[in-house]
């Protein structure tokens, strides 16, 4: 048993040695992926197409490898077929009642055959001798050209004959690696997931930066989004996960900066980081999912102002889909179980950010940062190759505990940002009630009465969980959350 594997037209349309090198990156790319699945597998490159073949004793590796390769990038089909010799048109029509007799009785059909190699008949003269045998000799309906029941496809090369059994369609886009490789910004939510995918499918080697604004629970989803993309589309190339921790950015921009600009000024904090990260690694672009008008940092003016911060080139593929495209399109790459159950980060944005950031305003509020805060963040970045991501998997993920009453010598700890307690001031009858905005709590906890018991509150019950199990992983045991 073989598969048919067809470049993506775009890459036939490519001149000779271009055509031949995308060739031998697929061919080498599908040996790569094949192998994990097993070493038997043999993978072969002719001109316009790959041959994929299945030792005929492990029947049990057909759909595995079927599946792998409707994920590998610049692959337009993948047909499963079964090899004939044969010498005569006659021949071919015997292997063709052989195998598809039983399969037509009472259906239409027609019969499609695609030939390469030098023959003394045409492809229409086959399918012209094999439709009316099988017409005559079947107990088929009869032929139909237009919408038959079933369609018998042949493909000959030279003085092989292939009877199809399935075909499916590819991936498409250009075979991994034929590209330059990309630093794709993951946050872990719908968009991030399908703009890291087109570049995979589009041939660039995708690695990942996430900013950590608090939480090893998020990080952990962020990793299994970004392994699960890599592991089924991107594998056969190892790429990097580059984690940056930005909890002293978000801390820095809650407490110094214009409340509108808050959300533009960590785009442009992301992106200056992100550019130092893809310069070390040699990489020239950055990839976000940034998406027109969908949030408020997302308008023009305001992206204008975001590239603005550094030299590298900024690609947004989603820049003009629909929300709901994005989201169909998680669901087919399978990002969008993840999406769904990534934290969003109460309190971190401000509350009536800027659609129409000025660049001098901004600049001018940048200078009230500590002037070292970057390089510090940077310094304390994490770079791992994905492969490891399993293994960190395995950690024990740390479980909080929610209450929604508070007993004696518990306090609760209110950790939304000043503006937001302001507004809803939050009181518990016959209760001690303390605010630390959870951007200093990490640091804040430790000088707490350690007797206590704390109960961390916020508005969604998503910054206290985390910071919960973040209190938790530091090994303070006196920690809970309070959702009332
Ligand atoms: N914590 C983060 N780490 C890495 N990149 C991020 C992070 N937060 C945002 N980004 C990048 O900025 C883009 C826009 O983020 P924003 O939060 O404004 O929109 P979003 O619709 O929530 O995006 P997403 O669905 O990808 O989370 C994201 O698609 C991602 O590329």
């Amino acid at each position: 048993m073989k598969f048919i594997v067809k470049l993506y037209p775009e890459i036939m349309m490519k001149s000779k040695p271009v055509r031949l090198r995308f060739t031998k990156m697929l061919e080498s790319n599908i040996r790569n992926v094949l192998k994990k699945v097993d070493e038997s597998v043999t993978v072969v490159k002719q001109w316009d197409r790959i041959m994929v073949g299945v030792p005929q004793d492990k029947p049990e590796l057909l759909d595995p490898v079927g599946e792998r390769l409707t994920c590998i990038p610049g692959i337009a089909t993948v047909a499963r077929v079964n090899e004939y010799g044969f010498e005569t048109v006659h021949d071919i029509y015997l292997h063709t009642l052989k195998a598809f007799g039983d399969e037509l009785a009472g259906k239409t059909f027609c019969v499609r055959v695609k030939r390469s190699g030098q023959h003394d008949f045409t492809s229409i003269d086959v399918e012209k001798y094999v439709g009316g045998g099988l017409n005559q000799h079947t107990d088929a309906v009869g032929v139909k050209l237009k919408n038959p029941e079933i369609t018998v496809n042949l493909e000959i090369n030279n003085d092989k004959l292939y009877l199809v059994e399935k075909k499916v369609p590819g991936l498409g886009g250009f075979p991994m690696a034929t590209q330059e490789d990309v630093l794709s910004l993951i946050s872990g939510g719908f968009d991030s997931g399908v703009s890291s995918f087109q570049f995979i499918k589009k041939g660039a080697r995708t690695h990942y930066c996430f900013f950590n604004l608090g939480g090893a629970q998020h990080e952990i989803g962020v990793k299994q989004v970004a392994y699960h993309l890599w592991k089924t589309y991107g594998e056969s190339h190892k790429v990097k996960f580059v984690t940056i921790p930005f909890e002293s950015v978000v801390a820095e921009i809650l407490e110094r900066i214009d409340h509108g600009l808050m959300g533009v000024i960590l785009k442009r904090c992301m992106m200056r980081a992100a550019s130092r990260v893809a310069e070390r690694m040699g990489v020239q672009a950055l990839v976000t999912g940034e998406s027109l008008g969908q949030v408020s940092s997302q308008t023009l003016t305001n992206l204008n102002v975001i590239d603005r911060c550094t030299d590298t080139l900024i690609l947004r593929p989603l820049i003009t889909m629909d929300k709901q495209d994005i989201i169909n399109e998680s669901r087919k790459i399978g990002t969008e179980d993840f999406a769904k159950s990534m934290p969003e980060y109460c309190g971190v944005i401000s509350q009536r950010p800027t659609v129409k950031a000025v660049l001098a305003k901004v600049e001018a509020e940048e200078l009230k940062f500590s002037p070292d805060l970057l390089d510090k963040v940077l310094e304390a970045a994490e770079v791992i190759d994905i492969r490891e991501i399993p293994k960190a998997m395995d950690t024990k993920v740390t479980e909080t505990e929610t209450v929604s009453s508070v007993a004696a010598e518990q306090v609760v700890l209110d950790i939304r940002a000043p503006e937001e307690e302001e507004r809803r001031p939050l009181q518990v009858a016959g209760a001690e009630v303390q605010h630390i905005p959870f951007f200093k709590l990490s640091s804040a906890f430790a000088e707490l009465d350690s007797s206590k018991t704390y109960l961390l509150y916020c508005e969604r019950g998503v910054m206290s969980k985390l910071q919960a199990l973040y209190l938790l992983e530091q090994g303070y045991q006196n920690v809970k959350v309070y959702r009332p």
